[in-house]
Parts: C-alpha cells; sequence; structure tokens
C-alpha cells in the first residue's frame, strides 16, 4: 500500500486565494487594507529567507507589508519601542518578531510586548490561553496550517486517537490544543515518553514536531494512519556537492508504504505556515474593524 501524498503547497495557494479574494472585499466595500509587520532581528540566513517570503506573499494577497530589519545587537528597550510603535499604528493590524531572536533577546518578553490583538502568531499568553480556554482568538500558524489539513483529509475527526510529538509553546500544545477541539482523544509525547514507538503506534492521527531527521520509523504507525511531518532539518545533499536537502522528522520513503495519508518535506506542512499567518492578518483586521471574517480561515 502507498500512501496519499498530501501536497501542503496547493493547499497553501488555495488559502492565499481565499485570503486575496476577501483582502479585495475589504478593499472595495470599506476601504481598508490589511497590514502585516515582521521584525527581523539579526541576519539569520534561514530566517532572511522567511522574512523575504512573507513579504512577497503578503503583498501578492494584497495586503500592506511593513519590513523591519534591526542589527543583532538592538537593545531590549530598543526592539520594545518598535514593537509600541506598531502596537499603536492603525495601518498595522498582524505583528511578528522572526524566531529565532539573539541570545541577548528573551523571546517570550518579546511576544508578549505585542499586542494580542495584533499578534497573528499566537504565540502570546492571552492567545493560548484563549484556546485552551475554547474561546476566539488568534491561532499559532503552523498548528492552523496542520488543522486545515487534516481536516481536508479526514471526513470525521472525532473520537479519533492522535498522538503529537512534541511539546513546544510555538507547536506542540498549540496543535494538541485544536485536535482536543475536534474531539480526538490527545496524547502529547516528548523526549521523556516511555515507549515512543508503542505510543506513536495508537494513532490514528500522528503529528511529528521533534526536530530529530526521519526519527519517525515504519513500525511506529498504524497502518492506515494519517502522519503530519513538521521537522525540516537541512543536510548535505548526499548526491550534489555543495546542495543541501530538506528531510522531515519522518522517515518518508518507509512510512509512506504504511500511512494512509502523509505529510512531504518540502511542500507539506511548511508552505501552510505563511498561509495561516496572511490569514490570521485577516481575521484580526477584521475583529479590529468589527466585519464578517473570512470562514474556513481560522480554528
Ligand atoms: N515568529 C515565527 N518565527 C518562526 C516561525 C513562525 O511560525 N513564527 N516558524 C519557523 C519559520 N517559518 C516561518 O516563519 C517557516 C518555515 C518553513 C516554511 C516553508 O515553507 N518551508 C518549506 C521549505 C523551505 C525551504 O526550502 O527552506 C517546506 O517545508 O516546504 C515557511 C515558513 C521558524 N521561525
Amino acid at each position: 500500500m502507498s500512501a496519499r501524498i498530501i501536497d501542503g503547497k496547493a493547499f497553501a495557494a488555495t488559502v492565499r486565494g481565499k485570503v486575496a479574494d476577501h483582502v479585495a472585499r475589504l478593499k472595495s466595500d470599506h476601504g481598508i487594507t490589511p497590514g502585516l509587520a515582521v521584525v527581523l532581528v539579526g541576519e539569520d540566513p534561514a530566517s532572511e529567507v522567511y522574512v523575504a517570503a512573507k513579504h512577497k506573499q503578503t503583498v501578492e494577497v494584497g495586503m500592506a507589508s511593513f519590513e523591519h530589519k534591526l542589527p543583532a545587537d538592538v537593545s531590549e528597550a530598543d526592539l520594545f519601542a518598535l514593537i509600541d510603535q506598531l502596537n499603536a499604528d492603525p495601518n498595522v493590524h498582524g505583528i511578528l518578531c522572526q524566531f529565532p531572536v539573539p541570545d541577548h533577546l528573551d523571546e517570550r518578553a518579546v511576544v508578549a510586548r505585542i499586542d494580542p490583538a495584533k499578534d497573528v502568531d499566537g504565540l502570546s499568553v492571552v492567545n493560548a490561553g484563549l484556546l485552551a480556554s475554547g474561546e476566539k482568538g488568534l491561532v499559532s500558524c503552523t498548528p492552523l496550517g496542520c488543522l486545515m489539513l487534516l481536516r481536508d483529509q479526514i471526513d470525521a475527526m472525532s473520537g479519533l486517537d492522535a498522538v503529537v510529538i512534541g511539546r513546544s509553546n510555538l507547536f506542540g500544545k498549540p496543535m494538541a490544543q485544536l485536535l482536543l477541539q475536534e474531539n480526538c482523544t490527545v496524547t502529547i509525547a516528548h523526549s521523556r515518553t516511555k515507549d515512543l514507538a508503542a505510543v506513536c503506534r495508537r494513532a490514528d492521527i500522528l503529528v511529528a514536531a521533534v526536530g530529530r531527521a526521519e526519527m519517525v520509523k515504519a513500525d511506529w504507525v498504524k497502518p492506515g494512519a494519517t502522519v503530519i511531518d513538521v521537522g525540516i532539518t537541512r543536510i548535505p545533499h548526499p548526491d550534489r556537492p555543495g546542495a543541501t536537502k530538506l528531510l522531515g522528522d519522518v522517515d518518508f520513503a518507509q512510512v509512506s508504504k504504511v500511512a494512509g495519508a502523509i505529510t512531504p518535506v518540502p511542500g507539506g506542512v511548511g508552505p501552510m505556515t505563511i498561509a495561516c499567518l496572511l490569514a490570521n492578518t485577516l481575521t484580526a483586521c477584521c475583529r479590529a474593524l468589527g466585519v464578517t471574517e473570512p470562514e474556513g480561515l481560522t480554528a
């Protein structure tokens, strides 16, 4: 048996299309252009690529993009002054600081400085608390993207066993909350979980976000399960000197023979992250204006 390959790149394009349609309506009906501000501290090469992609896709869906690049040694006070200015700017509906930030800055303090209504990364304590309470907030982009892919793949998630490997605030915890909201029976597994393979084998939905390349093997997966791979590890390409290759947390070649459906890396979950960031910015803008929110773009 060979698993269905979940095409996250195509799905993300559909999400961006829906966002663009709604942005056009906001402009024509209300004269409003949603705006996203992205703050990049330092020169991490991967972050520069992601921030450039965010800018390009923001403009493509018709939103305003505000990019702020700060030096790696920027003080916390200067970074906070910029965030305060963005919080107060009525043309900015979403704000995010690209992670990781340099070591002298505290990611949690940075997130806490952002107005929760503009926290389109959904990482603030307020938004995490709203999600945990089942109330309306802004949901972290990568878990929201995984939820959209799962809803598209599985007709009835209610009652299914879901295992999330990874317990980060950015991904594992919000992912587990979203699966719980879908009435799954949810287990959060992590580095201290006993017999991780056996725990994973129970899952109808297995979501891997451990950050260890190809850790999830075929005998960890229940036949027919839906497998979502959130890992991205870049390694030197085995056949092409100087080139690199991306690996997920799942051994794709092995697991795709057992799973019912699986996301590839690249082209699975990754593209959904930026698509959901745009969806969150649109949602934040609609809420700020008190106008109808788009359907199907939130949890
Ligand atoms: N403030 C945040 N920082 C970071 C986040 C985040 O959600 N908020 N997530 C990641 C980086 N990221 C977006 O910021 C991101 C990661 C991956 C992709 C993506 O499209 N990946 C492609 C492969 C791209 C490549 O070739 O490298 C894929 O998987 O197909 C988009 C965005 C950390 N920081």
